[in-house]
């Protein structure tokens, strides 16, 4: 049976290992507090193990799913125990191959970096997946279908990682932005906060249905919304006097920067 280990289960961890077949797969997790790991082993029908050397030792895959800043440290302690038949895969943002490479500092260590998002919790990421020369095609298969798992999978070149994670990893809390505002308008205009919430997360996920079946250019699609003289395209000219799209770019840009400079 394959092995896949967890170091650092928070959020995304809990997300990805709550889409896995437990049958199909052995399962370690390590955090930094044993008697928490034990609790979240129990919750997620997986084993807990008290030292990221104990979980290196047992696993195949070893997913490292801590924060960014705490990686260096991470990597730090399990550099003496990693060998070349392992593969390690980072869903750190900011984090290029090559600054994985040189944490680990073992020469050809195979090294795949995916970027995820929060909507696994829901088995529905939008992932990005990259690996390095060394990860062999197995390897890389394994991995790919564990994220596919939860959701859709894109295969892209590096360069865009940072893009990817702008535009798909961090975009879900844009997105929900947008949706609060949308359900607080409702709110000012006197109707109920969870009613105007649902009415908006139905139409929010049928526009992201409706660009991907219909094909159509989004800006095609705002068209045959506006009806001449009609009441969307006043709130269009609202948006746009407000520098909707250059906002949205701006924040993307942002976003973009900030993943660059995370390390
Ligand atoms: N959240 C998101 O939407 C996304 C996050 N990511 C990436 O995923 C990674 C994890 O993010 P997320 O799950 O949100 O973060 P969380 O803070 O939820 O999870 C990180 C976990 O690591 C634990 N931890 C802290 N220090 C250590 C340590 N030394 N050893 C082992 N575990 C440790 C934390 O424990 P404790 O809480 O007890 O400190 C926590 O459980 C990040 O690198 C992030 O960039 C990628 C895509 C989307
Ligand atoms: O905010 C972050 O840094 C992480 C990466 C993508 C989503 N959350």
């Amino acid at each position: 049976m394959k092995s896949i280990g967890f170091i650092g289960v928070g959020k995304m961890a809990t997300a990805i290992i709550s889409g896995l077949d437990k049958q199909k797969f052995d399962i370690f997790i390590s955090g930094h507090d044993l008697e928490k790991t034990q609790a979240q082993a129990k919750a997620l029908g997986v084993v807990a193990v008290s030292s990221h050397k104990a979980l290196v030792s047992k696993s195949e895959l070893i997913i490292l799913s801590i924060k960014p800043q705490v990686l260096p440290k991470v990597a730090d302690e399990i550099l003496s125990v990693l060998t070349k038949d392992k593969t390690i895969l980072s869903i750190a943002a900011g984090f290029s191959l090559d600054d994985l490479a040189h944490l680990m500092t073992l020469e050809n260590m195979p090294i795949i970096r995916v970027m995820p998002n929060i909507n696994a919790q829901i088995g529905r990421s939008t992932s990005a997946i990259v690996k390095n020369d060394s990860v062999s095609a197995d390897s890389f298969d394994f991995a790919k279908g564990i994220f596919e798992t939860i959701g859709s999978v894109f295969e892209i070149e590096e360069k865009d990682f940072s893009t990817f994670t702008a535009i798909a990893g961090s975009s879900p809390a844009y997105i929900y932005m947008f949706m609060d505002a949308l359900a607080r308008a409702g709110v000012l205009h006197g109707m109920p906060k969870a009613l105007a919430l649902s009415i908006v997360a139905d139409t929010v996920a049928a526009c992201g249905e409706m660009v991907k079946i219909s094909g159509e250019n989004p800006w095609t699609l705002v068209d045959q919304v506006s009806s001449p003289g009609g009441t969307t395209v006043s709130g269009v000219v609202s948006l746009e006097k407000n520098r909707f799209v250059g906002t949205v770019i701006d924040a993307i840009t942002a976003t973009i920067e900030k993943e660059k400079h995370l390390k």
